[in-house]
């Protein structure tokens, strides 16, 4: 199959100048969001291709740049061949009669002042498509019902109809100037879930009558799973993974796709399954993570230069520096919360109470106990000493000097499984990274991936 929309090394920042928090804190320098960075995919004719992620990945950045909805700050985009980057005004008007986008809300998407004729007949208009009005007139009503919806409804307004049937006409209205493509952005998660199916129906309908290739934005892994044929995960501004849908949920690679599908509800209530959990929310794309985005939530991180400790542990001190580091930990709160408990108020006793309730989690629901090593055992003591003594910035220091991933050093890059359809970007995957930290490592301590390899 050959490509049809090409995306070459997308990049979009917005600078953070026109946001709410800025308006409301104009002192503040001006920084940079950096919603999608060097984004490379393509969509091959006839298929559907998923893009997946947790809100706030660079999902509807990446689309909108592609289609220059926005413009992009860096990076091509090819369609058929032609460079969409390059288009003038003319070509892409062109452009977009070829390539139409469905939004989440259809209520939002649709002038409440045009009846359904005149939301349907007016891009007709504007492309040339039909001799007359009488012509897009009927053109309009044959559309509305092979999307679902009687020709009578062509003199309503948006306000008379409900979600499921303005999305209908939503598409209606993507559909009259013939595209080749549709960019589908959340298409139904405003919708009721039985509404959900009809229109996921419907859409999967059309693609096959009309040989549409589509992108297919989604949050929902169990719909993506039943829409496309191929699917790229996006973690903050990049792409983690894609793959076959069947092989994506099959075999997944990266930590990040195995944690998002480990979320997916299972409908018999019998079937356990190991939850991934991820810590927090995704980050701000201002001033994202160093290395690979993902490695401070990521559950198979890879240890530091002579760690020889579990994961389990090696996650916990991670997730001590962090907390150390965004100024979570008070001392002097466990110190009063030891003498509510007429408990001793040494330093030494804060800091062993600091040590159970956030490195070993002895008694913490849910939470399973944890030794480290004992040179660990000894320097995260020492960081926690520091913190009990007032210098917090010195405990941050001390932790950092020890204790830094190898996925920090670097951007990882694409590689590539199988019969080169599948690809994950993550450290774990690259043999000469993970041979390079081996040396330095002993063994690798990392639970359920097998060092380096790349199937
Ligand atoms: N105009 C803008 N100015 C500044 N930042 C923006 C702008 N638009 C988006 N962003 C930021 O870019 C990042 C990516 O947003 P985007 O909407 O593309 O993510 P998404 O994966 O589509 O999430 P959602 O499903 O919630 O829409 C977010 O951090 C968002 O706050």
């Amino acid at each position: 199959m050959s490509s049809l929309l090409t995306i070459d090394g997308l990049t979009k920042h917005f600078s953070e100048k026109d946001s709410l928090i800025r308006r409301l804190r104009p002192d503040q320098e001006v920084r940079t969001v950096r919603a999608v960075d060097d984004v490379s995919l393509d969509v091959k004719e006839g298929e559907t291709l998923g893009l997946v992620g947790e809100s706030g990945c660079g999902k509807s950045t990446l689309a909108r740049a592609a289609v220059r909805l926005i413009e992009p700050t860096d990076g091509s985009v090819y369609f058929d061949g032609d460079e969409v980057t390059g288009f003038s005004r003319s070509e892409l008007r062109e452009f977009r009669s070829e390539v139409q986008v469905v939004f989440q809300d259809p209520f939002a998407s649709l002038n409440p002042r045009y009846t359904v004729a005149k939301t349907l007949m007016e891009p007709m208009r504007v492309h040339n498509i039909g001799a007359n009005d009488t012509e897009r007139r009927e053109r309009a009503a044959s559309l509305l019902e092979r999307c679902g919806l009687g020709a009578e409804h062509l003199d309503r307004h948006p306000h008379e109809f409900s979600g499921g049937q303005r999305q209908r006409i939503a598409i209606a209205r993507a559909l009259s100037v013939e595209p080749s493509m549709l960019i589908a952005d959340e298409p139904v998660s405003a919708l009721d879930v039985s509404v959900q199916a009809r229109i996921l129906n419907l859409l999967d309908e059309l693609r096959e009558e009309m040989g549409l290739s589509m992108l297919f934005i989604s949050h929902d892994m169990s719909i993506v799973r039943r829409v496309c044929d191929r699917v790229a995960v996006m973690y903050l501004g990049k792409i983690a993974e894609v793959a076959p849908t069947d092989r994506l949920f099959t075999d997944p690679q990266h930590p990040y796709t195995q944690a998002l599908l480990s979320a997916i509800p299972v409908p018999d209530p019998t079937v356990e399954r190991d939850r991934v959990h991820l810590e927090g929310d995704v980050p701000t794309p201002i001033d994202p993570p160093s290395g690979c985005r993902f490695h401070p939530r990521c559950p198979k991180v890879i240890p530091t230069e002579g760690w020889d400790g579990s994961q389990a542990a090696w996650q916990r001190v991670l997730a001590l520096k962090r907390r150390l580091a965004a100024d979570e930990l008070d001392a002097e709160t466990t110190r009063e919360h030891l003498e509510d408990e007429r408990k001793s108020v040494s330093d030494d006793a804060v800091v062993q109470e600091l040590y159970d309730e956030h490195v070993a989690r002895k008694g913490v629901a849910d939470a399973e106990t944890v030794s480290l090593p004992p040179d660990a055992n000894d320097t995260v003591k020492s960081a926690l000493q520091r913190l009990v003594a007032g210098d917090r910035d010195g405990a941050v220091a001390m932790l950092e000097r020890s204790y830094t991933t190898p996925c920090a050093r670097e951007e990882p890059s694409l590689t590539t499984h199988g019969a080169g359809t599948h690809q994950s970007a993550c450290h774990l995957h690259d043999p000469s990274f993970v041979t390079q930290s081996k040396s330095q490592n002993g063994e690798l301590a990392v639970d359920g991936i097998a060092s380096g390899d790349a199937r």
